[in-house]
């Protein structure tokens, strides 16, 4: 916070230098040129700012059910375009509905992908998000457990990969897997994870067993093509995942949520991992981290639906937001 206050001062400093340089010398050229454009980008950069500084300070405000780590910011600062891509957040088109299954089909159609290999990196983008958000220094309990609800559809899948990659990098996953779609992918994903020692449960457990066993709960439930009002056997687990106070880290959506109005009285997860691009309803989110994942998107894709994405730093496949 105090690095933004002072790049801000900063910011503010050079417009004003600008503005009296142009007072005083009106060297402002008849076409514009390069550094007229300078100018301007700068002046819009600091006011950009102030509305930064506004809106974080507002996120100070909101309660928060966890203070684990600021370990995810930091690691934000550490990169050379964090603030761009902070800046950037404002400008990514949040998708609807339709839109998010349109851009899901022409990956496998029109660009050649398989669903198995767009979900490895949607669920790696995951795993290295919980990585940032949650290191395992900053875990509570004396095991890194991390209990993982997967759902019926590709965002459970999802949510086995995510399992899988966190196993490797040091955490104890569970998974709860209820509903299991009879497909060789899904199957498959199963197989690994069990290899992988990860345990599966048989049943939901109570909050209070999750708060007690766990430091976090991965929400995999349902992605961008849930509908309608919540069937069984996912309507208990949902209640009894909003009844916990451990911090839910979600893939794609909040599950439970309309995909573009969100809900009232739904899971509040302290994490958001959007993956290709936020859906509408992430505007709602109000939790500490919203991260960006799934860097696959190819150029004319990210040009035809006007994705505007931000840049991801280095070779990183994740983002915060
Ligand atoms: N391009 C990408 O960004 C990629 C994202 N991925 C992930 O995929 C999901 C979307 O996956 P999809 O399978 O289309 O949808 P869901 O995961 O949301 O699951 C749909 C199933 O959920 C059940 N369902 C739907 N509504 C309800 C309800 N009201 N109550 C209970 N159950 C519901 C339904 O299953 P049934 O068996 O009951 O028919 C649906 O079939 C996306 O969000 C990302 O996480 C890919 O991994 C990679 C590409
Ligand atoms: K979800």
């Amino acid at each position: 916070m105090t690095r933004r206050v002072y790049l801000f001062v900063f910011e503010l400093f050079w417009v004003f230098r600008c503005v009296l340089c142009k007072l005083m010398f009106r060297s402002q050229p008849a076409e514009p040129s390069l550094s007229f454009w300078i100018f301007w980008m700068r002046n819009l950069r600091a006011l950009l700012g102030i509305g930064f500084l506004v809106s974080s300070r507002a996120a100070a405000t909101v309660p928060q059910t966890c203070s684990l780590s600021s370990s995810a910011n930091r690691h934000n600062e550490a990169c050379s375009g964090s603030r761009s891509a902070s800046t950037m957040a404002q400008t990514i088109k949040y998708l609807g509905q339709e839109e998010a299954q349109k851009v899901d089909e022409e990956l496998f159609s029109e660009y050649g992908f398989s669903v198995d290999q767009l979900m490895e990196l949607a669920g790696l983008s995951c795993a290295t998000a919980i990585t940032r958000a949650y290191p395992l220094a900053s875990l509570r309990k004396a095991r890194p457990a991390l209990l993982v609800v997967c759902g019926p559809g590709n965002n459970g899948g999802d949510g086995l990969v995510c399992a899988r990659h966190l196993r490797l990098f040091g955490y104890e996953p569970t998974i709860l897997y209820p509903k299991r779609p009879n497909k060789p992918l899904f199957q498959g994903l199963t197989t690994q994870c069990e290899k992988m020692e990860i345990p599966f449960l048989t049943e939901m457990p109570e909050a209070e067993v999750i708060d007690e066993a766990y430091n976090l709960v991965i929400d995999a439930i349902f992605g961008f093509s849930f509908k309608g009002s919540v069937r069984e056997p996912f309507g208990s687990i949902l209640d009894q995942l909003k009844k916990t106070t451990i911090p839910i880290a979600s893939i794609d959506i909040p599950s439970g949520w309309d995909v573009e109005t969100g809900s009232a009285d739904g899971l509040r997860p302290d994490t958001l991992v959007s993956l290709t691009a936020p859906k509408k309803s992430a505007s709602l989110f109000r939790g500490r981290y919203h991260f960006l994942g799934g860097r696959f998107v190819p150029p004319g894709l990210e040009r035809k639906y006007q994705l505007n994405l931000p840049h991801y730093p280095g070779t990183d496949c994740v983002l915060q937001l």
